[in-house]
């Protein structure tokens, strides 16, 4: 798996999973992260290293499945015996071993493998794949952005994250390495990640934070409401505007900022919550506020995680009646897509974990690919449609930079 963070200050690749962790809960995983670290002997102490689970916790582990996914679908991570890890200024690289035979030689044959890789010549371009796509149920998801709006406004739910689907297919193979190096040259301020098992393989570039756990902090965003860029700076400014002062937007944004306050308050001591900004990216801004508080004693990353994921910026509000909502009426699995994704130390417990949007799901010649958008009362289906395909945008210039979503 590789991971980078939006900051670029982090970067994780994974390789050679000694352990892969199947559609594990959360408890699960924090039970196998308290676990190892009492099992482990630390070589060289002095390095500021440690093994790292990476990998992502499904959107909803009771939703509906989507065959394309695989096991990836209810969540997986990866032990990785190689990891080549980045921060800041400098490259490490942690090998991870266990303690039974020749340890020593052991050592020293992933320390080849890990040498080797280094050396692999990065391939060379290969054409891009023709690409067609396919609109999954265009009128059925206007219909559901209606009924969405009618079950707001007769106050069974405050505010739902509706998601649709956009089906690929090329006479070719999609290539992961391909697709995940042109996000990385496309979307210069996001996280990048490529999760693979087998021939499936997760991959996006999100602007969005769900959780970074240093020593002493926890640190999350809100980031909801949303609007195109501008071709020209000022036009840009123009939309920047017209976001922050709408009142819509506004409203979705303020359901997901009041939901993560109040969670952030039960974890933290002396949350603070930065100013109302923009964030931008290439195709899209969006509204967005930075919240970061002092990690209250005893707290695990995963707890917070688990008490975030998924905020209303993905989900809806009220939790579980939106939850309920979207495994009754999307058609289909959002797998990996809106889950948590990135690293989890399992020495410290510190991390991060972005929200795994603006991504896709490949296999073969297939792929699909996710994007959702905040349903209001005053939401109205066709502007819902056309966020949702600019939302589309990233990952099809990733994928080839021919298609654009303007007949989407
Ligand atoms: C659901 C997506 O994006 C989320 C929804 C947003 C919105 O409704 O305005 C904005 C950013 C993300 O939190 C997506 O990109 O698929």
């Amino acid at each position: 798996m590789f991971w980078q963070s939006a900051d670029q200050s982090r970067t994780y690749l994974g390789v050679e999973p000694l352990k892969c962790l199947v559609g594990k809960s959360s408890a699960q995983v924090k039970n196998f992260q308290s676990q190892f670290k009492r099992r482990l002997i630390n070589l060289t102490p002095s390095i500021d290293g440690q093994p790292v689970l990476l990998g992502g916790f499904p959107f909803d582990f009771h939703g509906r499945t989507e065959h394309l996914w695989g096991d990836l679908e209810k969540g997986y991570f990866i032990l990785p015996q190689i990891l080549f890890w980045q921060h800041k200024q400098n490259s490490y690289v942690t090998l991870l071993v266990r303690t039974v035979g020749d340890v020593e030689a052991k050592l020293n044959h992933l320390a080849t493998q890990a040498a080797n890789l280094l050396q692999e010549r990065i391939e060379k371009r290969v054409s891009l794949p023709p690409l067609l796509t396919h609109e999954l149920a265009l009128p059925q998801w206007m219909q559901l952005v209606n009924d969405s709006v009618a079950a707001i406004k007769s106050q069974k739910l405050k505010k739902v994250v509706l998601a649709r689907q956009l089906e690929l297919f090329t006479t070719g193979m999609f290539n992961p390495t391909q697709i995940l190096r042109r996000l990385m040259n496309q979307q210069p301020n996001t996280y990048h990640f490529l999760l693979s098992n087998g021939d499936c393989a997760f991959i996006g570039a999100t602007p969005e934070r769900l959780l970074k756990a240093t020593k002493n902090s926890f640190q999350t965003a809100s980031v909801a409401g949303s609007i195109a860029r501008g071709k020209t700076p000022i036009a840009d400014y123009r939309l920047g505007q017209q976001l922050l002062n709408d009142h819509k937007n506004e409203y979705e944004h303020q359901v997901v900022a009041k939901r993560i306050a109040r969670t952030m308050a039960e974890f933290t001591d002396n949350l603070t919550i930065g100013q109302r900004q923009l964030l931008k990216n290439r195709d899209i801004q969006h509204i967005y506020h930075p919240f970061t508080g002092q990690r209250k004693r005893g707290v695990k990353l995963l707890d917070v995680l688990k008490a975030l994921h998924p905020t209303p910026a993905l989900g809806g509000e009220p939790r579980s009646a939106a939850m309920k909502w979207l495994a009754e009426k999307e058609p289909a699995g959002r797998g990996l897509y809106g889950g948590p994704i990135g690293w989890l130390g399992l020495v410290e417990d510190q991390g991060e974990f972005a929200v795994g949007l603006r991504s896709g799901i490949f296999k073969k010649n297939k792929g699909l690919l996710y994007a959702g958008c905040g349903i209001v009362a005053e939401s109205q289906a066709e502007k819902e449609r056309n966020e949702t395909s600019l939302k589309f945008q990233p990952m099809l210039r990733g994928v080839n930079d021919k298609w654009t979503t303007k007949e989407l």
